[in-house]
Order: structure tokens, then sequence, then C-alpha cells
């Protein structure tokens, strides 16, 4: 097997299988009584070589194809609003595109399962259904925006979807609308102009204040927030914010002093806000919030209109708390046409219009297409949302221990006998390393999908890996052992153990009655070097006949002659014993599956004691 794969198109989702995960999958993980009951059409080997859907020759990917991809078609790419040109371009030069805007829920519902991607802005809500009614095809939520509070990550993570969005190119626009809003709130700049062009010139009405030397409060202090407190600055504003998880450096670098919620609120003359809607925040703007603000202060929201309880800030505003509002967002968009938030005299809105720049929306929708296009091609994605991020650098030194982790699953489920199910297990990691330098998440996931794979018909990949094994009643723990020497490779084996199961190989068992193998990678290959505790040196390829006999001469010979006879082709051969006369294991790669007649005569064979057949 080439290792030559980028490790950069081992991630995700570049395919599925046209099958959804089974909702009536039992609660642990019960694999077939034989092992030639497996049923093979389900084995789907991450390793088998598809067509891509990309139209560059592509390398294998670790997972299965979608239902289009498998056909050996260009996937299909849903864009359910308006996306900047050069982004449709570049999806377009990948994938077939289905513009449809403005789509009904029932109507949306009726397209994802026709489609491997779907991109969306902050008008279409992505909902568990969605997810539900996509059956397993669609593998790609491109956010064109920052925001993802119109996806249910939860349903896409449980659906092994993967969410990326654009996270940086809109930021200035955001920012400078915020600071519009700010400057044209302050000079009444949208109610002069209704007034003056219903023909009235009211001068003294629309006496504004001014910014220099008034304190700004920044709520949320990450990408737009810091751009406005930069820009806020320039304006003679001194500027306070409160971020629970914001660094105090960043702050600090530009001049502007981090303080908690209460002192933020309670001090600033203008409040801009930029936090995420999340439940955390949901209706963080309240009642009871608003009575601790300084009288007259004045809001700016370019955020999410969730984060703010709508109807306690048109009493604010009616009460005098709140001398004005500048609404880009809304709880509800559009908002109901008699709002009387959006009605209100002190209150200026806008549409949503934070990122619409022409610059912002064609920088988000290059971004987006560009993270679609790599996740469907399996890439590594910079701005997943709902999977660990794991830098190409790392990605690609762990690409053969990723092809490693899966065998390893696939094969040790496999020797399991039925009965209780797996519930435990064990991942143990052998390096040089340190631990805080081997980032093992993409090791475990795959170790999830080897074992959960081919006795189910759950699709995992590393967005859902950790989801189904919680789900299967699947504990995974991961044990480290630090070994002396030069740290240049990350690892030096993988060992994964079964506990408190019944093996149908007895060889398999470790002193401590676990099921055990462990591998390595040689020569860039995957090789199994221990079952149970015998040491063997097979490359993980094809498949495999482990046999457990008494160490004695002529046996390798009876059994290759067997599968000879039968038209086998044996690929290699390794053996490992106790000691000399004692047990043995012989462990032979083979190219076909061998009939059941020629197994058979194997287990037949005078001193081969047991043995199993293994689809790697
Ligand atoms: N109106 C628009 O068109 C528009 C455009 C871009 C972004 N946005 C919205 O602006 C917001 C900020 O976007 P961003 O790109 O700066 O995101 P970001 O993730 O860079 O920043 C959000 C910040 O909010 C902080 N935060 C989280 N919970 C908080 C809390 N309880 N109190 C205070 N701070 C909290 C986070 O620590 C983070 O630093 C998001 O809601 C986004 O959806 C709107
Ligand atoms: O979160 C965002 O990126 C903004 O709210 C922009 O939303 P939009 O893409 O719908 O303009």
């Amino acid at each position: 097997m080439a290792l030559a794969t980028p490790l950069r198109r081992l991630l995700p989702v570049a395919a599925a299988p046209a099958t959804a995960p089974d909702p009536a999958a039992p609660s642990s993980l019960t694999p077939p009584r034989r092992a030639l009951s497996l049923r093979h059409g389900r084995l789907r080997s991450s390793l088998a070589a598809f067509p891509s859907p990309s139209p560059e020759p592509r390398s294998r990917s670790l997972t299965a194809p979608s239902a289009s991809a498998s056909a050996g078609g260009r996937p299909t790419v849903l864009v359910t609003e308006k996306l900047g040109t050069a982004g449709l371009d570049l999806l377009r030069a990948f994938a077939n595109v289905d513009c449809s805007y403005e789509l009904t829920a029932e109507e949306l519902r009726a397209k994802v399962s026709l489609v491997d991607a779907l991109v969306v802005r902050s008008g279409t809500q992505v909902t568990r259904e969605v997810f539900e009614a996509a059956r397993g095809r669609l593998r790609v939520v491109g956010r064109a925006g920052v925001g993802i509070d119109n996806v249910d990550l939860q349903a896409a993570t449980e659906a092994g979807c993967l969410v990326v969005n654009a996270p940086t190119a809109n930021t200035v626009a955001a920012a400078e609308h915020a600071v519009a809003l700010l400057a044209s709130m302050a000079r009444n700049v949208a109610q002069a102009d209704a007034s003056l062009k219903a023909g009235k010139w009211q001068r003294s009405k629309y006496i504004g204040v001014t910014l220099v030397g008034k304190t700004l409060g920044v709520l949320g202090f990450g990408k737009v927030g810091s751009e406005v407190a930069r820009r806020a600055k320039g304006l003679g504003m001194d500027i306070i914010a409160h971020d629970p998880y914001a660094p105090v450096d960043r702050a600090r670098a530009i001049g502007v002093d981090l303080v908690s919620f209460d002192e933020a609120i309670s001090t600033a003359d203008f409040i801009s806000l930029h936090m995420p809607l999340t439940p955390s925040t949901e209706k963080l703007f309240n009642d009871e919030t608003f009575a601790k603000m300084k009288k007259g202060v004045r809001i700016i929201n370019v955020a999410r209109g969730g984060v703010v309880d709508e109807e306690a800030l048109l009493r604010a505003l009616d009460n005098g708390t709140v001398a004005q509002a500048a609404l880009d967002v809304f709880t509800e968009e559009p908002p109901p046409r008699d709002s009387k938030l959006v009605q209100h005299e002190n209150v200026t809105v806008t549409p949503h219009l934070g990122a619409s720049t022409t610059e912002a929306q064609e920088g988000v929708a290059i971004e987006i297409a560009e993270a679609v296009i790599g996740a469907l091609r399996g890439d590594l994605a910079a701005t997943a949302v709902n999977a660990p991020m794991v830098p190409a650098e790392v990605l690609s030194e762990l690409s053969p221990y990723v092809v490693l982790a899966e065998k390893l699953g696939r094969l040790v489920v496999q020797l399991v006998a039925g009965g209780s199910g797996v519930k435990v297990v064990k991942v143990v990691y052998s390096s040089t390393r340190d631990p805080d330098d081997l980032d093992t998440r993409i090791l475990r996931a795959m170790v999830t999908k080897g074992i959960v794979e081919p006795i189910s018909s759950a699709f995992v990949n590393i967005v859902n890996a950790d989801y189904v094994a919680k789900q299967r009643g699947l504990r995974i723990i991961e044990e480290r052992i630090l070994l002396d020497g030069s740290p240049e490779t990350p690892l030096d084996s993988i060992q994964v153990h079964l506990t408190n199961v019944e093996s149908k190989f007895g060889g398999a068992l470790s002193d401590a009655g676990d099921i055990r193998v462990e591998g390595k990678v040689k020569d860039g290959s995957p090789h199994l070097t221990l079952v149970g505790s015998f040491s063997v040196d097979v490359s993980l390829e094809g498949n495999l006949i482990l046999c457990r006999q008494v160490d004695q001469p002529g046996v390798i010979g009876k059994v290759g002659s067997i599968l000879g006879n039968m038209n086998v082709n044996v690929s290699f051969m390794s053996v490992g014993r106790t000691a000399r006369g004692k047990q043995a294991i012989m462990a032979i790669g083979v190219d076909e599956e061998p009939e059941k007649e020629a197994l058979k005569l194997i287990g037949d064979t005078s001193s081969v004691e047991e043995f199993v057949f293994l689809k790697l």
C-alpha cells in the first residue's frame, strides 16, 4: 500500500455512505459471532481506492465516498443565499452548483438529500430536520460568514457533517458598520435625513452628542470588537471592554482595559455588542442589566438580535435609561413590520447589513468556497466549527499512523466473540514525544471508526467519532507510554486493548485477559506487531489469517499448501512463538478471501489449535 497520501486529504468529510446512521443501533457493540459472518458488503474500508469528487486526480481519503462521489461524478453544492461571484466561480469549477434562493423550510429539506454540501448565510435555518432530511448525504455545511447560530451544530456533528465558516473576511465590514451606526446615532443622521426628506427643517430637534472623551464599552472583544475599539480610539473615545475569554495582552496592546461585565455596562456612555449568540449570551441584555447602565446610555448591536431582550430594550428606551439604540440585527429577521422597536424614534435600524460591503462579500464567498471545496476533497478544514482543527504539519506527520489506527480498530473488533459486546477500548500510544507534543484526537477517532464501522451501519469520521462512541456506550481510554530517545517520529507503536470481552481467538488475549493488538509504522506502512502476547510482523493489507498452533516443524508448510491448492495467494507470513516447542501464532496475509472449504482444512490441520480469518 502506498502511503504517499497527503494527510490533508485524510480528514473527515470526503465521503459518506448513502445510508443514514442507524437510529436503532444497540447501545454497545456486539460483533458478529463468527468471523466469516461479517457482512462483507458493508465493510467500507477507508483505504479502498475510489473515484474522487475532485476534477483533479486525488489520492485516497480516509472516508468512504458519498453517493455522487462513488458514482464517479462531481459533487453537488446547494447555495441558498446570494454569494459573491468569485466564490461561486470557484465552486462551479469543482462541483455542480445549484443556486436556489429563498427556499421554504420544506423545499430545503427536499433538496438536501441530493447534495453533498450546502452553503448558507444567516438567512437559512439549518435545523436538525434538515440534517435528518439529508439522510447521510450532506457532508459539509459552509456558513458564508461568522455567526453559526443558524446551524444546529449538535445535529451536524451527530450526522458526521462538517460545518465550516468564513470567520475573517467580514470583520472589517462589521466593525465599520458598527462605527457608522455609532456616529450616525450620536448625530441623529437617519432621523434628520427622514425629516428633511419629509419637507421639514428641524435643526434644534436633532442636536446630537459628541463622541470625543466619551467612554465606549465593547462587549465581546473578538475580531469585530477589537476592530471597533481600534477605530473608536481614533475618534477620541476612551475604550473599556468586557470579554471573559479575551487575552489581556491583546487588549492592552491597543490601549483597552478589560473590565468586568458590571463595570463595563455601568460606566460606558456607549455600549457596542460583539459577542456570539449562545445559550449563555441569549438575552444577556435584559431588564436587570439595563437597570445597571448609566442613564442615557446609547447601544449599538451589530452582533445578534438574540443577545438583547428586545421588549426590555423597548422599556429601557421608553423610560429613558437607554437614550438611543442602533440595531443591525434582530431576534426575528426580518422583524415584524409593526415592531415597536424598529419604529421607535430613538432607534436607528439597518437590515443586517454589517457584512454587506462588496469587498466583504467577495472575500467571504472565496473564503467559504475554498473551505467547502477543501472539505469535500477531505482536506484539513482550517475553519471547522465542529471538528478538531489539527494543524496541517501535524496531520502530515501522523498520516501513516492514522491508517494504522483504523486498521487496528478494524482488526481488534473482529477478534471479539459475540456476547456482552465491546464497552471499553484502551488505546496505548508509545512515543518518545512529550504528551503535549502529540495530538492523538485523530488517532482516537480512527480507532473508533475501525471498531464501529465494520459492525454497524454508522458512518464515523473525525467530526462524529466521539459522539458515535458515546452513543454506543463505548468508552475510549487513552494512555501514553513515554519512551527514551529522540522524538523524531511521533509514535513508536499503538496498542488497542478491548477489556472485559471474550475473544473468538484465545491467542489474542494478553496476560491481563484483554484482547490486545499492537501495530507500528514500518517504511511508511502499517504493520501488525503484536497479537495477545505473541510478537508478529505482518503488513496490514488485504486479509489476514491468524492461526495458533503448537510450535513444531511442518505446520507452516501444511497451511501454505492448503492455501496454494485453493489458489489463494499468500502475500506474507510471520510466526511468533512464546518459546521453542510451545505455542506459536502464525499470521498469514492473503490477497483473496479463502473458500470456506480452505478455512475448514486449515482448522482441521493437526497442531492448529484455533484460527481466525480477518478482513482488514
Ligand atoms: N451584523 C453583521 O452582519 C455581522 C457581521 C460579522 C459578525 N457579526 C457578529 O458579530 C459577533 C462577533 O463576531 P466576531 O467575528 O468578532 O467573532 P469572534 O468570535 O472573533 O468574537 C466574539 C467574542 O465574543 C466573546 N464572548 C463570548 N461570550 C461572551 C460574553 N458572554 N461576554 C462577552 N464576550 C463574550 C468571545 O470570547 C470572543 O472574543 C458574532 O455574533 C457575529 O455573528 C455580525
Ligand atoms: O455572522 C455574520 O457573518 C454576519 O452576521 C453576516 O451575516 P450575513 O452573511 O447573513 O450577512
